[in-house]
């Protein structure tokens, strides 16, 4: 395995543009994405279209199973790239204790942008009616280790490329 190789979590608020940041860096840096909504067992996809938030107990199992998706890529030494709301500390500290080092890229959206992109996107479970428990749940990455908190309002090409300057910054390699 390459120690220096970082996985990374692209996190916050349904809206925030997880999904699209995480793809774009997996483009530019290489690794595997994971986009952490195809993990959810079926009950919580159907609560979440029922417009029920998730609770802890909910995403447990998720978040488990991510992890054992992040560790089964630090074991073949390959760059993780997660798309995950991981919207809590004690989440995110679930999804660390699985690999050696994770980054967290905090793409940081008003509650009125959020909204607004989800009630605008189609063919998706998620209703708009649940952003609003997002916020409530959400438990911004202060003084966590290897964190970059960024403007998730920037275009998503700007958001990548922040994103992989602080990945070089931050011990991982560009892929050649
Ligand atoms: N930086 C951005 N600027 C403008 N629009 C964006 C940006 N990022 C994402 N979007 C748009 O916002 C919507 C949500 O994006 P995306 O699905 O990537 O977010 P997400 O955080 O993965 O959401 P969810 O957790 O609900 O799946 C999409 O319609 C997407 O095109
Ligand atoms: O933790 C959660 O509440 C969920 O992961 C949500 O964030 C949704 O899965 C996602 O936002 C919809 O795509």
């Amino acid at each position: 395995m390459n120690p220096n190789k970082l996985a990374l979590v692209v996190m916050g608020v349904s809206g925030c543009g997880k999904s699209s940041v995480a793809q774009v860096v997996v483009e530019r840096l290489g690794g595997r994405l994971i986009e952490g909504d195809e993990f959810h067992p079926q009950a919580n996809i159907a609560k979440m279209r029922r417009g029920e938030a998730l609770t802890d107990e909910d995403r447990a199992a998720w978040l488990d199973r991510l992890a054992s998706e992040l560790s089964d890529c630090a074991r073949r030494g390959e760059l993780a790239v997660l798309a995950c709301s991981a919207l809590k500390r004690r989440y995110r500290d679930r999804l660390r204790a699985a690999v050696p080092a994770l980054g967290l890229v905090f793409l940081d959206l008003p509650e009125r942008v959020a909204y607004e992109r989800v009630a605008l996107r189609t063919g998706h479970f998620m209703p708009s009616s649940l952003v609003a428990a997002q916020f409530a749940d959400l438990e911004p990455p202060v003084s966590e280790g290897l964190t970059l908190t960024v403007d998730a309002m920037l275009p998503v090409a700007d958001i990548a490329d922040l994103t992989l300057r602080w990945y070089c910054r931050s011990g991982g390699s560009i892929k050649s």
